[in-house]
Protein backbone atom coordinates (compact mmCIF):
# COMPACT_ATOMS: atom_id res chain seq x y z
CA UNK A 1 0.00 0.00 0.00
CA UNK A 2 1.31 3.67 -1.03
CA UNK A 3 1.71 5.83 1.87
CA UNK A 4 -0.09 9.28 1.68
CA UNK A 5 1.40 11.98 3.70
CA UNK A 6 -0.17 16.07 4.06
CA UNK A 7 2.62 18.09 5.00
CA UNK A 8 1.01 21.23 4.57
CA UNK A 9 0.24 22.33 7.45
CA UNK A 10 2.62 20.08 9.48
CA UNK A 11 5.66 20.78 11.70
CA UNK A 12 8.80 19.92 9.32
CA UNK A 13 10.60 18.19 11.76
CA UNK A 14 7.87 16.23 12.63
CA UNK A 15 6.74 15.43 8.91
CA UNK A 16 10.42 14.00 8.56
CA UNK A 17 10.77 12.09 11.49
CA UNK A 18 7.27 10.29 10.46
CA UNK A 19 9.24 9.71 6.52
CA UNK A 20 12.19 7.99 8.27
CA UNK A 21 11.26 4.14 8.32
CA UNK A 22 11.79 2.23 11.65
CA UNK A 23 14.11 -0.67 12.60
CA UNK A 24 16.89 0.76 10.31
CA UNK A 25 20.67 0.02 11.11
CA UNK A 26 20.73 2.58 13.87
CA UNK A 27 18.22 0.40 16.00
CA UNK A 28 18.98 -1.46 18.92
CA UNK A 29 17.97 -5.06 17.34
CA UNK A 30 20.09 -4.45 14.65
CA UNK A 31 22.47 -3.23 16.12
CA UNK A 32 22.44 -6.57 18.71
CA UNK A 33 22.34 -9.08 15.99
CA UNK A 34 25.09 -7.74 14.21
CA UNK A 35 27.28 -7.23 17.12
CA UNK A 36 27.00 -11.02 18.25
CA UNK A 37 27.75 -12.26 14.52
CA UNK A 38 30.71 -9.52 14.58
CA UNK A 39 31.84 -11.07 17.80
CA UNK A 40 31.44 -14.45 17.02
CA UNK A 41 33.31 -14.13 13.98
CA UNK A 42 35.97 -12.56 15.78
CA UNK A 43 36.42 -14.85 18.36
CA UNK A 44 35.83 -18.22 16.06
CA UNK A 45 37.39 -17.07 12.71
CA UNK A 46 36.73 -19.17 9.61
CA UNK A 47 34.49 -21.96 11.18
CA UNK A 48 32.04 -18.84 12.86
CA UNK A 49 32.32 -17.06 9.58
CA UNK A 50 31.05 -20.00 7.81
CA UNK A 51 28.04 -20.91 10.44
CA UNK A 52 27.16 -18.00 10.26
CA UNK A 53 27.07 -18.10 6.36
CA UNK A 54 25.12 -21.61 6.47
CA UNK A 55 22.21 -20.31 8.86
CA UNK A 56 21.79 -17.01 6.65
CA UNK A 57 22.89 -17.76 3.57
CA UNK A 58 22.11 -21.45 3.35
CA UNK A 59 25.23 -22.76 2.17
CA UNK A 60 29.17 -23.58 3.26
CA UNK A 61 31.10 -21.64 0.62
CA UNK A 62 34.67 -23.71 -0.15
CA UNK A 63 36.84 -22.35 -0.92
CA UNK A 64 35.88 -19.29 1.24
CA UNK A 65 38.43 -17.39 -1.41
CA UNK A 66 37.44 -17.42 -5.26
CA UNK A 67 39.90 -19.54 -6.83
CA UNK A 68 41.44 -17.44 -9.63
CA UNK A 69 40.33 -19.10 -12.44
CA UNK A 70 36.76 -18.46 -11.30
CA UNK A 71 37.33 -14.79 -11.54
CA UNK A 72 39.11 -15.12 -15.36
CA UNK A 73 36.06 -17.76 -16.27
CA UNK A 74 33.92 -15.01 -15.18
CA UNK A 75 35.90 -12.49 -17.22
CA UNK A 76 35.84 -14.53 -20.19
CA UNK A 77 32.15 -15.54 -20.50
CA UNK A 78 30.46 -11.55 -20.79
CA UNK A 79 28.70 -10.93 -24.16
CA UNK A 80 30.95 -8.01 -26.03
CA UNK A 81 28.07 -5.56 -25.47
CA UNK A 82 28.00 -6.09 -21.11
CA UNK A 83 31.75 -5.91 -21.54
CA UNK A 84 31.51 -2.46 -23.34
CA UNK A 85 28.67 -1.32 -21.33
CA UNK A 86 30.73 -2.48 -17.92
CA UNK A 87 33.72 -0.51 -19.62
CA UNK A 88 31.30 2.73 -19.94
CA UNK A 89 30.76 2.51 -16.42
CA UNK A 90 34.23 1.94 -15.28
CA UNK A 91 35.79 4.93 -17.96
CA UNK A 92 32.98 7.79 -16.40
CA UNK A 93 33.67 6.73 -12.88
CA UNK A 94 36.83 6.90 -13.16
CA UNK A 95 36.76 10.16 -15.03
CA UNK A 96 34.72 11.97 -12.35
CA UNK A 97 37.02 10.25 -9.03
CA UNK A 98 40.54 11.40 -10.91
CA UNK A 99 39.71 15.05 -10.56
CA UNK A 100 38.29 14.96 -6.53
CA UNK A 101 41.38 13.64 -6.14
CA UNK A 102 43.09 15.67 -2.82
CA UNK A 103 46.26 16.81 -3.98
CA UNK A 104 49.38 17.15 -1.42
CA UNK A 105 50.69 20.76 -0.40
CA UNK A 106 53.75 22.10 1.35
CA UNK A 107 53.91 26.07 1.90
CA UNK A 108 56.71 27.89 3.81
CA UNK A 109 56.78 31.29 5.69
CA UNK A 110 59.49 32.82 7.51
CA UNK A 111 61.26 29.81 7.82
CA UNK A 112 58.80 27.42 8.46
CA UNK A 113 57.57 24.74 6.31
CA UNK A 114 53.99 22.94 6.87
CA UNK A 115 52.92 20.82 4.57
CA UNK A 116 50.34 17.63 3.89
CA UNK A 117 51.46 14.17 2.26
CA UNK A 118 47.89 11.81 0.85
CA UNK A 119 48.82 8.71 1.36
CA UNK A 120 46.58 5.92 0.28
CA UNK A 121 45.09 3.31 2.84
CA UNK A 122 47.75 -0.21 2.17
CA UNK A 123 44.53 -2.37 2.49
CA UNK A 124 40.88 -2.11 1.84
CA UNK A 125 38.26 -4.00 2.29
CA UNK A 126 34.86 -3.68 -0.10
CA UNK A 127 31.36 -5.24 0.31
CA UNK A 128 29.92 -5.85 -2.51
CA UNK A 129 25.72 -6.37 -1.55
CA UNK A 130 24.10 -9.01 -3.21
CA UNK A 131 20.75 -10.51 -1.11
CA UNK A 132 17.70 -8.98 -3.24
CA UNK A 133 19.55 -9.25 -6.98
CA UNK A 134 23.63 -8.84 -7.67
CA UNK A 135 25.42 -5.57 -7.52
CA UNK A 136 28.35 -5.95 -10.06
CA UNK A 137 27.58 -1.88 -10.15
CA UNK A 138 29.08 -1.62 -6.57
CA UNK A 139 32.36 -3.44 -7.81
CA UNK A 140 32.98 -0.33 -10.10
CA UNK A 141 31.73 2.09 -7.62
CA UNK A 142 34.00 1.00 -4.86
CA UNK A 143 37.02 -0.31 -6.45
CA UNK A 144 37.82 2.54 -9.44
CA UNK A 145 37.51 5.15 -6.50
CA UNK A 146 40.45 2.37 -4.62
CA UNK A 147 42.43 2.21 -7.53
CA UNK A 148 42.59 6.03 -8.20
CA UNK A 149 43.62 6.93 -5.02
CA UNK A 150 46.34 4.06 -5.40
CA UNK A 151 44.92 1.69 -2.85
CA UNK A 152 47.41 -1.76 -3.47
CA UNK A 153 45.31 -3.91 -1.82
CA UNK A 154 41.89 -4.50 -2.42
CA UNK A 155 40.12 -7.25 -0.75
CA UNK A 156 36.06 -7.69 -2.18
CA UNK A 157 33.47 -9.83 0.26
CA UNK A 158 29.85 -10.78 -1.47
CA UNK A 159 27.66 -13.06 -0.07
CA UNK A 160 27.10 -16.44 -1.55
CA UNK A 161 24.23 -17.60 -3.71
CA UNK A 162 22.58 -20.65 -2.39
CA UNK A 163 24.90 -22.65 -4.56
CA UNK A 164 27.55 -20.83 -3.11
CA UNK A 165 28.93 -19.11 -5.90
CA UNK A 166 29.55 -15.15 -6.11
CA UNK A 167 27.58 -13.52 -8.62
CA UNK A 168 28.95 -14.24 -11.98
CA UNK A 169 28.81 -10.52 -13.16
CA UNK A 170 30.67 -10.11 -9.82
CA UNK A 171 33.10 -11.83 -10.46
CA UNK A 172 32.99 -10.55 -14.11
CA UNK A 173 33.94 -6.83 -13.10
CA UNK A 174 36.34 -7.97 -10.38
CA UNK A 175 38.31 -9.41 -13.24
CA UNK A 176 38.05 -6.40 -15.68
CA UNK A 177 39.68 -4.12 -12.71
CA UNK A 178 42.09 -6.94 -12.13
CA UNK A 179 40.90 -7.71 -8.42
CA UNK A 180 41.89 -11.25 -7.90
CA UNK A 181 41.05 -11.33 -3.68
CA UNK A 182 37.07 -12.15 -3.71
CA UNK A 183 35.51 -13.88 -1.26
CA UNK A 184 32.17 -15.28 -1.08
CA UNK A 185 30.66 -14.66 2.53
CA UNK A 186 28.34 -11.66 3.05
CA UNK A 187 26.22 -9.95 5.30
CA UNK A 188 27.68 -8.63 9.05
CA UNK A 189 29.62 -11.82 8.99
CA UNK A 190 31.60 -10.77 6.23
CA UNK A 191 32.44 -7.41 7.77
CA UNK A 192 33.52 -8.88 11.10
CA UNK A 193 35.95 -11.38 8.87
CA UNK A 194 37.31 -8.32 7.20
CA UNK A 195 37.67 -6.45 10.29
CA UNK A 196 39.10 -8.80 12.52
CA UNK A 197 40.72 -11.32 10.31
CA UNK A 198 39.87 -15.45 10.07
CA UNK A 199 42.04 -18.30 8.77
CA UNK A 200 41.11 -17.46 5.28
CA UNK A 201 40.80 -13.68 4.88
CA UNK A 202 43.64 -11.30 6.23
CA UNK A 203 42.25 -8.45 7.91
CA UNK A 204 41.82 -5.17 6.55
CA UNK A 205 42.58 -1.34 7.35
CA UNK A 206 39.52 -0.18 6.25
CA UNK A 207 35.65 -1.33 5.26
CA UNK A 208 33.49 0.87 2.63
CA UNK A 209 30.51 -0.17 0.39
CA UNK A 210 26.84 -0.47 0.62
CA UNK A 211 24.81 -2.57 2.31
CA UNK A 212 21.43 -3.40 4.06
CA UNK A 213 20.97 -2.55 7.76
CA UNK A 214 22.91 -5.23 9.44
CA UNK A 215 25.71 -4.82 7.21
CA UNK A 216 25.62 -1.31 8.39
CA UNK A 217 25.40 -1.86 11.35
CA UNK A 218 28.29 -4.30 11.59
CA UNK A 219 30.50 -1.71 10.04
CA UNK A 220 29.41 0.78 13.13
CA UNK A 221 30.58 -2.02 15.51
CA UNK A 222 33.70 -2.57 14.06
CA UNK A 223 34.73 1.14 13.98
CA UNK A 224 38.00 2.15 15.62
CA UNK A 225 39.14 -1.21 15.39
CA UNK A 226 39.46 0.10 11.63
CA UNK A 227 38.51 2.00 9.55
CA UNK A 228 35.18 2.33 7.72
CA UNK A 229 32.86 4.72 5.06
CA UNK A 230 29.89 6.37 5.86
CA UNK A 231 26.87 4.37 7.23
CA UNK A 232 25.90 3.33 3.25
CA UNK A 233 22.50 1.43 3.84
CA UNK A 234 19.13 1.04 2.21
CA UNK A 235 18.64 3.22 -0.57
CA UNK A 236 16.71 6.04 -0.72
CA UNK A 237 15.25 8.71 -3.10
CA UNK A 238 13.36 11.90 -2.69
CA UNK A 239 12.06 13.48 -5.63
CA UNK A 240 10.94 16.65 -6.25
CA UNK A 241 8.35 17.20 -8.53
CA UNK A 242 6.07 19.72 -10.19
CA UNK A 243 2.51 19.61 -11.64
CA UNK A 244 4.42 19.32 -15.37
CA UNK A 245 6.11 16.21 -14.32
CA UNK A 246 5.17 12.83 -16.47
CA UNK A 247 3.49 10.45 -13.87
CA UNK A 248 4.66 7.61 -15.41
CA UNK A 249 7.98 9.25 -15.18
CA UNK A 250 7.88 9.52 -11.88
CA UNK A 251 6.35 6.66 -10.94
CA UNK A 252 9.83 4.68 -12.85
CA UNK A 253 11.27 6.96 -10.68
CA UNK A 254 10.12 6.01 -7.16
CA UNK A 255 9.56 2.12 -8.00
CA UNK A 256 13.51 2.32 -9.61
CA UNK A 257 15.05 3.04 -5.67
CA UNK A 258 12.35 0.93 -3.98
CA UNK A 259 12.89 -1.97 -6.31
CA UNK A 260 16.23 -2.19 -3.81
CA UNK A 261 13.61 -3.46 -0.91
CA UNK A 262 15.91 -4.16 2.19
CA UNK A 263 14.14 -1.53 3.41
CA UNK A 264 14.25 1.13 0.71
CA UNK A 265 12.47 3.58 0.58
CA UNK A 266 10.78 6.35 -1.80
CA UNK A 267 9.07 9.51 -1.83
CA UNK A 268 7.71 12.20 -3.81
CA UNK A 269 6.93 15.34 -2.87
CA UNK A 270 4.80 17.67 -4.91
CA UNK A 271 2.62 20.74 -4.69
CA UNK A 272 -0.07 18.96 -6.93
CA UNK A 273 -2.37 16.87 -6.17
CA UNK A 274 -3.07 16.01 -9.40
CA UNK A 275 0.13 14.51 -10.11
CA UNK A 276 -0.35 12.58 -6.88
CA UNK A 277 -3.55 11.01 -8.03
CA UNK A 278 -2.11 10.00 -11.62
CA UNK A 279 1.07 8.55 -10.37
CA UNK A 280 -0.31 6.44 -7.14
CA UNK A 281 -2.19 3.63 -9.46
CA UNK A 282 1.04 3.52 -11.62
CA UNK A 283 2.83 1.98 -8.50
CA UNK A 284 2.94 -1.68 -8.59
CA UNK A 285 4.24 -5.01 -6.36
CA UNK A 286 6.64 -5.11 -3.90
CA UNK A 287 8.57 -1.90 -4.18
CA UNK A 288 4.77 0.09 -4.05
CA UNK A 289 4.82 -1.12 -0.28
CA UNK A 290 8.11 1.33 0.38
CA UNK A 291 6.52 4.03 -1.29
CA UNK A 292 4.91 7.26 0.38
CA UNK A 293 3.65 9.86 -1.71
CA UNK A 294 4.01 13.69 -0.08
CA UNK A 295 1.75 16.92 -0.81
CA UNK A 296 3.94 19.99 0.43
CA UNK A 297 3.03 23.52 -0.01
CA UNK A 298 5.78 24.54 -2.74
CA UNK A 299 9.30 24.16 -3.95
CA UNK A 300 10.52 25.84 -1.10
CA UNK A 301 8.60 23.83 1.34
CA UNK A 302 10.20 20.33 -0.63
CA UNK A 303 13.52 21.66 -0.37
CA UNK A 304 12.93 22.40 3.28
CA UNK A 305 11.74 18.85 4.00
CA UNK A 306 14.31 17.47 1.64
CA UNK A 307 17.40 19.13 3.73
CA UNK A 308 16.05 18.07 7.23
CA UNK A 309 15.68 14.39 5.89
CA UNK A 310 18.73 14.59 4.17
CA UNK A 311 17.97 11.71 1.56
CA UNK A 312 20.76 9.64 -0.03
CA UNK A 313 19.48 10.85 -3.49
CA UNK A 314 17.23 13.84 -4.66
CA UNK A 315 15.46 14.03 -7.97
CA UNK A 316 14.81 17.67 -8.97
CA UNK A 317 11.59 17.31 -11.51
CA UNK A 318 10.92 21.36 -12.26
CA UNK A 319 11.14 24.07 -14.61
CA UNK A 320 13.47 25.39 -12.86
CA UNK A 321 15.60 22.38 -11.62
CA UNK A 322 18.80 24.43 -11.40
CA UNK A 323 17.40 26.78 -8.65
CA UNK A 324 16.25 24.06 -6.06
CA UNK A 325 19.55 22.01 -6.31
CA UNK A 326 21.54 25.24 -5.30
CA UNK A 327 18.82 24.94 -2.31
CA UNK A 328 20.05 21.56 -1.31
CA UNK A 329 22.38 21.48 1.10
CA UNK A 330 21.69 17.82 2.60
CA UNK A 331 22.17 15.14 0.21
CA UNK A 332 23.94 12.55 -1.36
CA UNK A 333 23.95 12.67 -5.06
CA UNK A 334 21.34 15.05 -6.48
CA UNK A 335 20.20 14.68 -10.44
CA UNK A 336 18.85 17.23 -12.11
CA UNK A 337 16.07 17.07 -14.33
CA UNK A 338 14.12 14.74 -16.13
CA UNK A 339 16.29 13.41 -18.43
CA UNK A 340 18.39 12.50 -15.26
CA UNK A 341 17.03 9.70 -13.65
CA UNK A 342 18.82 8.58 -10.76
CA UNK A 343 19.54 4.76 -12.16
CA UNK A 344 22.31 7.05 -14.27
CA UNK A 345 24.01 7.58 -11.21
CA UNK A 346 23.23 4.17 -10.05
CA UNK A 347 25.07 2.72 -12.91
CA UNK A 348 27.82 5.09 -14.46
CA UNK A 349 27.05 8.66 -14.49
CA UNK A 350 30.40 9.54 -13.06
CA UNK A 351 30.02 10.02 -8.89
CA UNK A 352 30.12 6.37 -7.15
CA UNK A 353 26.69 5.74 -6.16
CA UNK A 354 27.77 4.24 -3.03
CA UNK A 355 26.07 7.35 -0.82
CA UNK A 356 24.96 7.83 2.80
CA UNK A 357 21.61 7.07 4.12
CA UNK A 358 19.09 7.41 6.87
CA UNK A 359 19.71 11.29 7.39
CA UNK A 360 23.86 10.91 7.30
CA UNK A 361 24.14 13.34 4.27
CA UNK A 362 23.53 15.93 6.66
CA UNK A 363 27.16 15.26 7.67
CA UNK A 364 28.85 12.88 5.20
CA UNK A 365 29.67 12.32 1.65
CA UNK A 366 29.27 10.00 -1.07
CA UNK A 367 32.08 7.43 -1.63
CA UNK A 368 35.28 8.30 -2.99
CA UNK A 369 39.05 8.41 -3.25
CA UNK A 370 39.20 10.67 0.17
CA UNK A 371 37.92 7.14 1.85
CA UNK A 372 41.04 5.35 0.66
CA UNK A 373 43.38 8.29 1.69
CA UNK A 374 45.04 9.44 4.89
CA UNK A 375 46.83 12.78 5.41
CA UNK A 376 49.97 13.33 7.05
CA UNK A 377 50.64 16.45 7.81
CA UNK A 378 54.31 17.70 8.57
CA UNK A 379 56.07 20.86 10.14
CA UNK A 380 59.78 21.77 10.06
CA UNK A 381 61.26 24.96 11.55
CA UNK A 382 64.28 26.51 11.05
CA UNK A 383 66.44 28.48 14.19
CA UNK A 384 64.63 31.69 13.32
CA UNK A 385 61.38 30.39 12.53
CA UNK A 386 61.58 28.26 16.33
CA UNK A 387 62.84 31.63 17.63
CA UNK A 388 59.55 33.37 16.51
CA UNK A 389 57.12 30.72 17.81
CA UNK A 390 59.38 29.43 20.66
CA UNK A 391 58.12 31.82 23.43
CA UNK A 392 54.86 32.04 22.68
CA UNK A 393 54.14 28.09 22.72
CA UNK A 394 56.60 27.86 26.03
CA UNK A 395 53.73 30.82 27.55
CA UNK A 396 51.36 28.57 26.55
CA UNK A 397 52.47 25.24 27.73
CA UNK A 398 52.96 26.74 30.95
CA UNK A 399 49.34 27.96 31.03
CA UNK A 400 47.98 24.64 30.43
CA UNK A 401 50.62 23.57 33.30
CA UNK A 402 52.87 21.30 30.86
CA UNK A 403 56.22 22.45 31.79
CA UNK A 404 58.17 19.83 29.56
CA UNK A 405 56.79 20.93 26.40
CA UNK A 406 57.64 24.65 27.45
CA UNK A 407 60.94 23.41 28.26
CA UNK A 408 61.39 21.09 25.10
CA UNK A 409 61.28 24.46 23.06
CA UNK A 410 63.57 26.68 25.67
CA UNK A 411 66.66 24.34 25.71
CA UNK A 412 66.53 24.92 21.80
CA UNK A 413 66.79 28.32 22.49
CA UNK A 414 69.84 30.48 22.56
CA UNK A 415 70.87 31.54 25.55
CA UNK A 416 69.71 34.82 26.98
CA UNK A 417 67.38 35.38 24.09
N1 LIG B 1 23.60 3.45 0.05
C1 LIG B 1 24.14 2.98 -1.04
O1 LIG B 1 25.04 3.58 -1.59
C2 LIG B 1 23.67 1.69 -1.64
C3 LIG B 1 24.16 1.26 -2.87
C4 LIG B 1 23.76 0.00 -3.33
C5 LIG B 1 22.90 -0.77 -2.59
N2 LIG B 1 22.43 -0.29 -1.40
C6 LIG B 1 21.56 -1.06 -0.54
O2 LIG B 1 22.23 -2.26 -0.23
C7 LIG B 1 21.25 -3.16 0.23
C8 LIG B 1 21.53 -4.54 -0.28
O3 LIG B 1 20.79 -5.38 0.54
P1 LIG B 1 20.65 -6.90 0.28
O4 LIG B 1 19.87 -7.42 1.43
O5 LIG B 1 20.15 -7.10 -1.08
O6 LIG B 1 22.16 -7.45 0.28
P2 LIG B 1 23.32 -7.44 1.42
O7 LIG B 1 24.49 -8.10 0.82
O8 LIG B 1 23.51 -6.08 1.98
O9 LIG B 1 22.77 -8.34 2.59
C9 LIG B 1 22.64 -9.72 2.42
C10 LIG B 1 23.12 -10.37 3.69
O10 LIG B 1 22.39 -9.85 4.79
C11 LIG B 1 22.42 -10.81 5.81
N3 LIG B 1 21.10 -10.92 6.41
C12 LIG B 1 19.90 -10.95 5.80
N4 LIG B 1 18.92 -11.09 6.70
C13 LIG B 1 19.51 -11.16 7.91
C14 LIG B 1 19.03 -11.31 9.24
N5 LIG B 1 17.71 -11.42 9.49
N6 LIG B 1 19.92 -11.33 10.24
C15 LIG B 1 21.24 -11.19 10.01
N7 LIG B 1 21.74 -11.05 8.77
C16 LIG B 1 20.89 -11.03 7.73
C17 LIG B 1 22.83 -12.11 5.22
O11 LIG B 1 24.10 -12.45 5.69
C18 LIG B 1 22.94 -11.83 3.72
O12 LIG B 1 24.06 -12.47 3.15
C19 LIG B 1 19.89 -2.62 -0.22
O13 LIG B 1 19.24 -2.13 0.93
C20 LIG B 1 20.27 -1.51 -1.15
O14 LIG B 1 19.31 -0.48 -1.12
C21 LIG B 1 22.82 0.91 -0.92
ZN1 LIG C 1 19.41 2.44 -7.14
Amino acid sequence: MVEFVDARGDDPKEVVSRLRRPGGFLSEPVRKVARDIVSDVRDGGDEALLAHTERLDGVRPDPIRVPLEEIQAAKASLSPEVKESFGVAIENVRFFHKRELDRPFETSRAGATVGQRIRPIRRAGIYVPGGHGAYPSTVVMAAVPAQVAGVPEIAVCAPPGRDGSVSRHVLAVAGLLGLDEVYRVGGAQAIGAMAYGTESIPPVLKIVGPGNDYVTAAKLEVFGHVGVDAPLGPSEVVVIAEAGAFPERVARDLMAQAEHLSGASAILLTPSEELMRSVEPLLTGEPAELITLVRVRDSAHAVELTNLYAPEHAHIISEDPEAILQDLDAVGMVAVGDFTPVALGDYGAGPSHSLPTNGAASWASALGTHDFTARTNYIHYGPEALADLGPHVMRLARLEGFPNHAESVGVRLPKGG
